[in-house]
């Protein structure tokens, strides 16, 4: 990932302890995403292969082994079949996703597939601190982050402390948290709200002030794990603490990663263009936009090839996942 690195600041209260939602506005904003009419044909394709670009192909299971990384990886190279990137006359546009997503332990896997394909520089994203819970001693919790970033990995995801968000220990978030960036070193940091268990959408604003506050290089809805993850109304909250975050600081480098549930081609699109409209073109490249999904890229190769062809492929033509 290009050097969009955020610095962090000293924590500051005053950035984020007055906030007020307004719930209604959020919710009918939020509706209206959902229900709006989406592009179609070659528009619908060109934001279906930007999506491509901004998936962090994602592994996150108890049975995962080297084997299943070491596809997964070349499946984040090589998202799109040579077929499909003939039919729809890009072969050669070199499109990959924007990185691969798997547990610590399976970091080193990761890489060894990756060198052994030929792509040594391809970003990996590792979880750490105790995902999903993050219930586990501080001093465990960063030397997790240490080990996968000597394992290769080249950006984190780390998950924030809940039980101090609930009590209102935002210091506390900070300094945890701002120990993990620096244990990053030269990883970028996101940092997992987990937001279906903060309780309240003033708690979500919070967490992202003061996660972009200890040097959070994105701000991430979900670990996938929680009951309710990636919801536009919980984006649409953090998106505007991106936007106040750069009005009171000048600071702009901080991405967005929607993450949990995201399945389908249509709904990548919706996201993609709220990013748009709420922070711009740049928040729909992958260097500050990330999907964190294991599933959504299936679902992009058939649309793409109904595209291209006029049906949808079966199943043997286009094995999921
Ligand atoms: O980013 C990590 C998430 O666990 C992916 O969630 P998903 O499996 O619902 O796509």
């Amino acid at each position: 990932m290009e050097d969009h690195r955020n610095q962090g600041r000293e924590f500051d209260e005053s950035l984020f302890k007055d906030v007020k939602i307004n719930l209604s506005a959020v919710a009918r904003r939020a509706s209206d995403l959902g229900s709006r009419r989406a592009v179609k044909k070659q528009q619908q394709a060109a934001w279906e292969l930007r999506a491509v670009t901004c998936i962090d192909l994602t592994t996150l299971a108890g049975d995962d082994t080297p084997a299943n990384v070491s596809r997964l990886c070349f499946k984040a190279a090589h998202p799109l079949s040579q077929d499909l990137l003939k039919l729809l006359h890009i072969n050669g546009a070199g499109i990959s996703t924007g990185a691969v997503c798997v547990y610590p332990n399976q970091v080193k896997a990761a890489k060894e597939a990756l060198v052994r394909s030929g792509y040594p520089n391809f970003p990996i994203a590792s979880v750490a601190t105790g995902f999903p819970c993050g219930q586990t001693p501080l001093k465990s919790r960063l030397a997790e982050i240490r080990s996968a970033v000597a394992d290769g990995a080249t950006e984190i995801d780390i998950v924030i402390n809940r039980t101090y968000a609930l009590t209102g220990d935002w210091k506390g978030v900070y300094d945890e948290v701002k120990q993990m960036k620096d244990a990053c070193g030269a990883a970028h940091m996101k940092t997992i709200l987990a937001t279906g268990e903060l309780g309240s959408l003033r708690n979500i604003y919070k967490a992202s002030m003061v996660c972009m506050m200890a040097g959070a290089d994105f701000i991430k809805t979900s670990t996938g794990k929680e009951g309710v993850n990636a919801t536009f109304i919980v984006a649409l909250v953090m998106i505007r603490a991106i936007r106040d975050y750069y009005r009171l600081t000048g600071v702009k480098v901080v991405g967005f990663k929607p993450a949990g549930g995201i399945r389908t081609a249509k709904d990548a699109c919706v996201w993609l263009s709220m990013m748009k409209e709420e922070l711009g073109d740049e928040y729909t490249s992958n260097k500050l936009f990330r999907f964190g999904a294991s599933a959504l890229l299936g679902d992009i190769e058939r649309q793409l090839y109904h595209y291209a062809t006029g049906y949808y492929p079966a199943i043997t033509e286009m094995p999921m996942g």
